[in-house]
């Protein structure tokens, strides 16, 4: 063999070179158009042969040999270009989610009551004007956790007897679950102090430390809130699980939103007496929607003063104006609600009147005495995370944003719909390639969406308070194929791949079909915009009540002591 490499070299010199080809192969032929010519060079040497040569096996042989390697070499260096390409492209894409979402973050302000308050720090001056709303943190106030892309401050709690006696523990109080403005309070040298800044009320807290005051410097400089790093922008991450977040009323609420579930007569006949009552009694604005405004009406002409809305864009202009959402109806009716609000919601008090009641703690027959209550204040709710998704297709895979971002409240799926298919998904987490889904689909699901469509697949069940992203197949075609819990800062994409049988669906905390083809992609992250709903004890005990009664968890007998000891 040997003999016909070194008789051979000189005609495989005239495509361009054979020692070029060899020294190509050892190096990995990392460059496509030596081995494009190298091919061209078998291929012409083998056009050259005579009879006689041709008819030498080994050297047909290695001939061949050497075409499929620089064949396969060539298509494996293609495919890591494009991939590579492909890589970039999609980092590109997520840096400029990032930034745009870091914005919006940081105008968040803006579309909220407290918009007038900022000063040019990006804080807000707590005197000048109060939410009429706002987040107390009643729980222990030591889980803080830093969050991992640019978190570089962490509020530090200091013993309220410090020696120095100046410095009392920080409190992360506010916002306005509303507009999530996030109030810190803290004494430095024997006077306390507030400060507001913008937050995403997922415990974010956004301090830009190139503008500290100097009362920020104060508060640092005594180890109450401590500079880990120092970067333009800073968040701090608070952790929500295992604290109790309430809501307090800074001004009497003025109006009120009351969802319905449509087509039900019980449902029909409270939100009658419900809106009478609220106006009546407790002197509120009422907003329903045009469906449920047309029923009152036919009930009676004196429902005149219920105010309602012409189409769903115009409900989005309403909430600086609402401060509270009523949901009559089964989770379907809460999901609805929050599905109108595209930004901030206001708090949520779900009354419960379906089936099932995941999110639905309050019973409708004491809604009076529910409804005092939380018009008092203060009221325990469950923050709970939102998706945003956006597709991307393949058509306009240069535009940013090419389609509507949707937000859920419990689940994205992707699945193989009318198809009789495997799925083919391919998935990555912030770019790192996750796995391929083969089955019937995919659910990215929230922790509050862990208990519907997510539970029924196999996933886990997970306390809504849980930041964190639920990644479920749906009869998967595997036997390894677990459930996956991914942290809440990561970028979820789900692709088509071009060499799929067939498209996939995508719904929307179970609505909105969109059709997924060869090539589109689904991005999903988490929201900056959670929705609070109100507990009826707390957060942890809601949960655990509604699994033991909604689907009876973990339900034996007991087993009697009589037996082997
Ligand atoms: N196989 C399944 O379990 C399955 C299939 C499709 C959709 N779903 C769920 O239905 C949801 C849409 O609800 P809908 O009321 O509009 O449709 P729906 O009227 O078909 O009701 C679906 C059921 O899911 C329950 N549900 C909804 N959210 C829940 C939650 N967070 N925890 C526990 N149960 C919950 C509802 O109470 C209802 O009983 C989707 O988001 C999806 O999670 C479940
Ligand atoms: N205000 C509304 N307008 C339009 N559709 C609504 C509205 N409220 C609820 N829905 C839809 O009606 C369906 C049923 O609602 P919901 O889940 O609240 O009731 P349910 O099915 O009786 O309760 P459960 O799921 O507990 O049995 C859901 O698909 C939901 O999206």
């Amino acid at each position: 063999m040997s003999t016909y490499k070194l008789n051979h070299t000189d005609s495989f010199g005239k495509g361009g070179d054979a020692n070029g080809l060899r020294s190509n192969q050892e190096n990995g032929f990392s460059n496509l158009s030596s081995l494009a010519q190298s091919e061209k060079a078998v291929q012409e040497f083998l056009i050259q042969q005579t009879p006689m040569q041709a008819n030498d096996d080994h050297l047909i042989e290695f001939s061949e040999a050497l075409r499929t390697v620089a064949k396969a070499l060539r298509g494996s260096s293609e495919g890591k270009a494009l991939a590579q390409a492909e890589a970039a492209e999609w980092k590109r894409r997520y840096e400029l989610e990032r930034c745009k979402n870091l914005e919006l973050l940081l105008k968040a302000p803006s579309n909220g009551v407290c918009a007038d308050e900022s000063n040019s720090n990006g804080m807000m001056d707590h005197s000048a004007k109060s939410p009429r709303l706002h987040v107390q943190e009643n729980g222990k106030s030591g889980m803080h956790s830093l969050e991992r892309i640019c978190a570089h401050e962490v509020l530090q709690d200091c013993e309220p007897n410090s020696p120095n006696g100046s410095i009392s523990p920080v409190h992360i109080m506010s916002a306005c679950s509303v507009y999530y403005i996030f109030k810190v309070c803290f004494n430095v040298h024997g006077c306390r102090h507030h400060l507001s800044f913008p937050g995403d009320a997922r415990g974010r807290l956004m301090i830009n430390t190139k503008k500290k005051s100097s009362l920020l410097r104060a508060a640092i400089s005594l180890h109450q809130i401590a500079v880990v790093n120092s970067c333009s922008v800073c968040r701090l991450t608070y952790t929500t699980c295992n604290i109790q977040i309430s809501l307090t009323w800074e001004s009497s609420p003025q109006t009120v939103i009351i969802f319905t579930k449509p087509n039900s007569t019980s449902v029909r006949v409270l939100s009658v007496e419900m809106v009478r009552w609220l106006r009546d009694h407790k002197g509120l604005n009422v907003y329903v929607e045009p469906r449920v405004k047309a029923e009152l009406l036919s009930e009676s002409s004196s429902f005149d003063f219920v105010q309602t809305w012409e189409d769903d864009k115009e409900i989005s202009l309403l909430h600086p104006k609402v401060d509270l959402v009523i949901t009559l109806g089964g989770d379907g009716t809460v999901l609805w609600a929050a599905s109108m609000f595209k930004g901030p919601v206001p708090p949520i008090v779900p009354f419960s009147m379906g089936s099932l009641g995941f999110m639905t703690p309050f019973h409708s027959e004491q809604y009076r005495d529910c409804l005092e209550s939380v018009l008092r204040g203060p009221l325990s709710i469950t923050l709970r995370h939102r998706l945003q998704c956006h597709i991307i297709r393949d058509k306009a895979r240069h535009d940013y944003e090419t389609e509507e971002t949707m937000l859920v409240l419990n689940e994205v799926t992707i699945d193989r719909g009318i198809s009789s298919y495997l799925t083919n998904l391919e998935c990555y987490c912030d770019n790192s390639f996750v796995t391929c889904v083969q089955g019937d689909g995919l659910i990215l699901s929230t922790t509050s969406g862990s208990t519907a469509y997510s539970l029924a697949a196999g996933g886990s069940m997970v306390h809504p308070q849980v930041p964190g992203i639920l990644f479920t197949p749906i009869c998967p075609h595997s036997l390894s194929f677990r459930p996956l819990i991914l942290p809440d800062h990561v970028t979820v994409r789900v692709q088509v791949p071009f060499n799929s049988r067939g498209s996939a669906w995508v719904s929307f905390d179970g609505k909105g079909r969109k059709q997924l083809e060869a090539g589109d992609a689904l991005v999903c992250s988490m929201a900056p915009w959670p929705v609070s709903t109100a507990c009826q004890v707390e957060s942890t005990h809601d949960f655990l009540r509604s699994i033991h009664e909604g689907l009876h968890w973990n339900q034996r007998k007991i087993q009697s002591s009589d037996g082997p000891q």
